[in-house]
């Protein structure tokens, strides 16, 4: 039986296709080259996880498990909210069928800020990567749950060229065993099985201990209080992705702050 991600990737390579034959490879080439330079996405969360927590802060619409999240929903506006309480990077997700997406909503959020940018997408070909680069992404994420070891190393040299940092995205030991031979050095361990929907922070309470320690540990997904930061950071975990219980609050500024109310302290607890 298909999952969620198996449509995702269906339909991402078909809408792929259409984009390749509607746009020169030289034309995409030409804008990414033209796009301002990388961030440092990577560099910003090592800095702010050296003394707290990092916080990539998600831009996002809707979802395929929880339909509409957020109906007042103006990106640049969003962006600004977040780095005024606090975040350390963005994600901002892009696909449309499934999560109200759209490419603008990246170029207008980073325009907004200077906070660097994940292009949150489901990637499959090097020219998605162009075109993340272009469109002016610092990041981009590849799932290891949907993409072969030689898509990901071909997708992750891509990037590298373009001078974009990858979080590679994992949900289990089989994957992130397959980050081995990769060069990211960022590890996102999302706690929601993107084929059932199911989330349980035991993901990364299990996964986070195997992971190696010159990698840095990104925990996405299921996180809505500041005690689950607290809790993570003791197995490890610094840098945290949210999304849906920030973009749920009214006061979008407070609730940042308000997650990341309960500083490290030496041990590594809160
Ligand atoms: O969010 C979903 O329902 C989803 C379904 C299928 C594939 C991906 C999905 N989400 C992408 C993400 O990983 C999350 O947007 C991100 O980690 C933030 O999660 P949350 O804080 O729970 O919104």
């Amino acid at each position: 039986m298909s999952t969620i991600l198996d449509r995702i990737k269906a339909y991402k390579l078909e809408d792929v296709a259409r984009r390749k034959a509607a746009r020169p490879l030289a034309d995409l080439e030409d804008a990414a080259r033209a796009a301002t330079p990388p961030r440092g996405f990577a560099r910003a969360l090592h800095e702010a996880s050296a003394t707290g927590y990092g916080l990539i802060a998600e831009i996002k619409k809707a979802s395929p498990s929880k339909g509409l999240i957020r109906a007042d929903f103006d990106p640049p506006a969003l962006a600004k909210a977040y780095e005024a309480g606090g975040a350390t990077c963005l994600s901002v997700l892009t696909d449309a069928p499934s999560f109200q997406g759209d490419d603008s909503f990246l170029v207008a959020a980073r325009a907004a800020t200077r906070l660097p940018c994940l292009r949150k997408d489901f990637l499959y070909d090097p020219w998605q990567v162009t075109e993340s680069r272009a469109l002016g992404a610092d990041c981009i994420l590849i799932i290891l749950a949907s993409v072969s070891d030689a898509q990901a190393a071909e997708l992750e040299d891509a990037a590298r060229t373009w001078g974009m940092d990858v979080l590679l995205e994992v949900h289990d030991q089989a994957e992130l065993e397959r980050c081995v031979p990769l060069k990211s050095g960022m590890i996102g361990i999302n706690n929601r099985n993107l084929h059932t929907f199911e989330v349980t922070l035991d993901t990364t309470r299990v996964l986070a201990r195997q992971v190696p320690e010159d990698r840095l540990i990104v925990s996405e997904s299921g996180l809505y209080a500041p005690e689950d930061l607290a809790d993570l950071a003791r197995y490890g975990a610094r840098c945290f992705l949210i999304g849906e219980s920030l973009m749920r609050q009214a006061d979008v500024t407070a609730a940042t702050r308000a997650i990341l109310s309960r500083p490290l302290t030496a041990q590594g607890g809160a």
